[in-house]
Parts: C-alpha cells; sequence; structure tokens
C-alpha cells in the first residue's frame, strides 16, 4: 500500500473508531478514495451491531461499496436524523471549512453531512493547509443544472473565476454528469480567505444546485500524516 494510501487508512480507521458508537444506528457515508477505508472499517465492527444499523449512502460510489458489503442502506428521506456522517475532503482549512465535490458527489454529501449530528472528516497530509486554495487549485466545485451552464459559467468569471470551466468526462465525450444529472463547473478562486461569503455568491446565481464549500460543518477532521500519524483537528 501506497504512503498516500496508508495515510487514509490510518485516519479513516481512526475516525470510525472514535466517533461511531456502539449506540448510534443511523451512520451517513461520504464519497471518494479515503472512504474507501471507512467502509473497510465499518465492515470489520461486531456484525449483530452492523445488522441494527443503516448506512446512508452519499453517491453511486458510496452506495456501491455499502452494499458490496452487506450493509443495509437508507436515505434521508427514511433517515432524516442522523447519528453521524464520515467524508472524505479535497482540502481542508484551518477553520475546518473544506472543498468537497473532486469526484462530483457535494450535493448529497453535503445533505447527508448537514442531516448529522456529527460531521466528522477523513483525509490525508495533502488536504491539511491553512487556507483553501494552497493546495487544492482545481477550483471549486460547483454543481448546476445542465441548460443554465454557460451563464453560469459567465457569472463565475465575473465574480473573479476568470478560469473556470466546465468539467469533461474522461472515458466518454462530453461533460461529467453528475449522479443528480447536473454538470459540474470547476471554479479557481486563487487563495479563498472567506469561504463563506464566496460560498453565498455562488449559490446565489441561478442554476446552481450546490457548492463544493463546506463551511463551518465539520466538528472534527482526521489527517493521515507522512510518518504514520494521524492529526487531529477541532473546532
Ligand atoms: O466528490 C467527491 C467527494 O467530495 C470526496 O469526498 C472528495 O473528492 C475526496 O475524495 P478522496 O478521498 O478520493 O480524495
Amino acid at each position: 500500500m501506497s504512503l498516500i494510501e496508508q495515510a487514509k487508512q490510518k485516519a479513516a480507521f481512526q475516525a470510525v473508531d472514535e466517533h461511531v458508537l456502539p449506540s448510534h444506528r443511523v451512520i451517513g457515508v461520504g464519497s471518494g478514495s479515503t472512504v474507501v477505508h471507512v467502509v473497510a472499517r465499518l465492515l470489520q465492527r461486531d456484525p449483530e451491531l452492523n445488522a441494527k444499523t443503516v448506512f446512508i449512502p452519499t453517491s453511486f460510489q458510496s452506495r456501491g461499496l455499502l452494499l458490496d458489503g452487506g450493509l443495509t442502506v437508507g436515505d434521508v428521506e427514511q433517515y432524516p436524523n442522523i447519528d453521524v456522517t464520515i467524508d472524505g475532503a479535497d482540502e481542508v482549512d484551518s477553520q475546518l471549512n473544506a472543498i468537497k465535490g473532486g469526484g462530483a458527489a457535494h450535493l448529497q454529501e453535503k445533505v447527508v453531512a448537514e442531516a448529522a449530528k456529527k460531521f466528522v472528516i477523513v483525509a490525508d497530509y495533502r488536504k491539511d493547509s491553512k487556507v483553501l486554495g494552497e493546495q487544492w487549485t482545481k477550483g471549486v466545485p460547483v454543481e448546476v443544472v445542465p441548460f443554465a451552464w454557460k451563464a453560469v459559467l459567465k457569472k463565475l468569471q465575473e465574480q473573479g473565476s476568470k478560469n473556470a470551466n466546465l468539467r469533461m468526462a474522461v472515458a466518454k465525450a462530453g461533460p461529467v454528469v453528475t449522479d443528480n444529472g447536473n454538470f459540474i463547473i470547476d471554479a479557481p478562486f486563487g487563495l479563498i480567505h472567506d469561504p463563506a461569503k464566496v460560498l453565498k455568491d455562488i449559490k446565489l446565481l441561478t442554476g446552481v444546485v450546490e457548492v463544493g464549500l463546506f463551511c463551518n460543518m465539520a466538528e472534527v477532521a482526521y489527517f493521515g500524516c507522512e510518518d504514520g500519524s494521524v492529526t487531529i483537528r477541532t473546532k
């Protein structure tokens, strides 16, 4: 396993061990490569405990991980009160604000995180920043309804993101289409010193469904470090 993968695993295992309690019955599960280790740790729990628990996925990917593991899945319509949600991030700042959506899953992720009593982030050392935009330079992921993409792109450029661009698919002609049938615009804003304002300004644009800025949401973040340790940042 590579150093980065080991770091992801360490952070994920420790976060599950410290935040998924035997009394919990509804657990939110984020998306991405770090969450693979979250699910692996959940599967190491007492099977009787898992049998009494419902897991709320945040994407096609995390639903598949849970189903493949034989876990029971539900949704926020059935379970609007989630005990804890654990998710990855593309970058986290010193105040625990995060950029998410590198995998285009941030809409469902935000809903599931907001429905939880506690939101926990797991990541490797490359995601740990003072200010958003230091390391994640691809931009803020913005999910937009398809017919509005050009209009939103123009507005984002007017808001200062000159290099905002429509995310294109790799093994498909045309744009990435999200699990919700929408498009993604990646909008770089350089260093983001006031993420809550950037979030608000983008969210007010007509046609925007959700913005991959998670402000004041996480209670704690676990970063797996290069030396095998885990750094824990709390609010
Ligand atoms: O859309 C994807 C999600 O926000 C992921 O949680 C985020 O991109 C981090 O993914 P990874 O753990 O693969 O770096």
